[in-house]
Order: structure tokens, then sequence, then C-alpha cells
């Protein structure tokens, strides 16, 4: 595979920790400490911030929101549609995670109000994209069935849906916008076995979207967080050790290695 495709990826890391942008998240349970340690990591400042009461407030003080409906009910719902309203209002960038969009139709629904705010980003794994476009996909419970290649389709026409960025992740990421697409291949094998770690990507993908287009910015931050996970994989022991070693790996990976160190193939 091509690396970094003649672009300064690590560009985009460096201008995401100048900025350390407050990052607004309506995530799930599981994830909330997984990825609020993620952010910091990586040089971003994490709210986790969903009750109804104050998330419209809370979402007007961020460049940037990310939402995620891992463990969603009525109420969290609505709170995510109120705040993604307010940042399509105001034309500023917002990720959505579909967690197990095709498990039942509550998840359905609450996708199809959201997709119809246009988020800036879309990130899941394969048979997430699938079951939010409609074409089935093989899911079990929140992880992936299915393979990228078969959901390259499906996210395709999403991102003509939304004029959006989708991306799929997996051992290879896909990711294209309505006119442009790239593969990255960095990661590690223990990174599906560490749960949350999906969730945080978009937690990344979101800090990298404050103030940068959103195509560039999110190629570089699925290189930058499956190189993080190459290093760490390469000194853990299991999905245990992991985890510290992925943190350490996020903080102490450097624009200059992202760089050299991407595996970026622009299709
Ligand atoms: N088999 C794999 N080999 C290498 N990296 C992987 C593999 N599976 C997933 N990843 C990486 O793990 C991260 C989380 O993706 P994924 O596991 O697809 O998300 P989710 O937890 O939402 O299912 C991404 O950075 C992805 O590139
Ligand atoms: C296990 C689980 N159940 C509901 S949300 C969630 C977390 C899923 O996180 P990820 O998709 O990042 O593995
Ligand atoms: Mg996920």
């Amino acid at each position: 595979m091509a690396q970094s495709e003649h672009h300064d990826w690590g560009q985009h890391l460096a201008q995401m920790r100048a900025t350390a942008p407050l990052v607004h998240n309506i995530t799930n349970f599981v994830a909330m400490n997984v990825m609020a340690n993620v952010q910091l990591a990586i040089g971003a400042s994490p709210a986790m911030v969903h009750a109804l009461e104050e998330v419209e407030e809370f979402a007007a003080l961020a460049p940037v929101l990310t939402v995620n409906i891992g463990t969603a009910d009525g109420a969290w719902a609505a709170g995510m549609l109120r705040a993604a309203k307010l940042m399509a209002l105001h034309t500023r960038p917002w990720v959505l995670d579909p967690v197990g969009v095709g498990a039942t139709a509550f998840r359905q629904e609450l996708c199809a109000g959201l997709l119809a705010l246009k988020p800036t980003v879309i990130r899941g794994n394969a048979s997430e994209i699938l079951a939010l476009a409609g074409q089935g996909g093989q899911a079990r419970g929140v992880d992936a069935g299915d393979g990228v290649a078969a959901a390259e389709a499906a996210a395709r026409d999403l991102a003509t849906r939304t004029g959006g960025v989708v991306a799929v992740s997996g051992p290879v990421d896909f990711v294209t916008s309505p006119t442009r697409a790239a593969r990255v291949a960095n990661g590690h094998a223990l990174m599906p076995r560490v749960t949350a770690l999906g969730c945080s990507l978009n937690g990344v993908i979101g800090a990298f979207l404050a103030g940068q287009p959103a195509f560039e910015a999110t190629v570089a931050a699925l290189a930058y967080y499956g190189l993080a996970g190459e290093q760490a994989g390469a000194k853990a022991q299991g999905p245990g050790s992991f985890q510290p070693a992925f943190l350490d790996a996020l903080a102490a990976l450097t624009p200059e290695r992202l760089t050299t160190g991407a595996k970026v193939q622009i299709l």
C-alpha cells in the first residue's frame, strides 16, 4: 500500500493539538470513560453532556459534537436530535456513530432522524454502515459481521445522500465523501477486542474536525488512531495491557511520525 500519498497527514494532528478543541460528546455508558481518556491523550478537551435540559446550551459552546446511539433511550434521543439540529443550523461539524443500528426499530428510527440532519462525518463498522444505508448487514449486536469491502457501496450511497464523509472501520478502513475516497491500512488485530475503541475513534475524528476540512481530517484521524494501535499492539500481551499502551501511544505519537507511518491510499 502506498504510504501517505504525498500528503502531510501529520499536519492535521499538529493543528488539532494546537487548537486543543472542546469536544461535546453525547455517547454511551460503556464508552464514556474510555472515550474521554482517549480525547485527553490526544490533546483535546472532552465533555460528556447528554441531559435534555442542557444539551442545546452546551452545544452552543463547543466547536464540534459527537453523537453515539449505543445506550440511548427516549430522552437521550431527544437530546441528540436537539444538539445535532443546533450544529446543523450553525453549520458546525458533528459526527455520528450508529452503534448497532440494525438491531432494533428504535435505533433505526433515531438514526433516520439524525441522518436527516446531515452529519458531517458518519463512522461505523461495516455492518452498521450497511444497516444505516438500508442494505441489510450481518451484525452481532454492536460488533461487525461483515467485511469492509461489502459496505463500500453503502458508504458511497450514504455520502451522496448526506453530502458528508462516511468512514467504514475494520482491518483496512474505507473513507468516502460524495467526490473522493481513500483506504487507510493502519491498525492492529487487538483493537476490535477492546470495547469502545470504535466509539473513541469517533471522538478523535470529532477533535480533528474542529476547523479542518472533513475528508482530510477523517483520513488523518483514522491513520493516527491505527498507527497508535500498531505501536500499542507491538508492546501488549493481550486486550488488557493493550488499553494503557494505546493511550500512551496516542499521547506520544508525533506529527512527523504520523506523516511517515500513515498507510493511506487515495482512490
Ligand atoms: N482486524 C483489524 N485489524 C486492524 N485494525 C482493526 C481491525 N478491526 C478494527 N480495527 C481498527 O479498530 C478501530 C475500531 O474499529 P472497529 O472495531 O471497526 O469499530 P467498532 O468498535 O465500532 O466495531 C479502527 O481504528 C479500525 O481501523
Ligand atoms: C458493548 C456496547 N453495548 C452498547 S454500546 C457498546 C459499546 C460499543 O463500542 P464499540 O462499537 O466502540 O466497540
Ligand atoms: Mg462501534
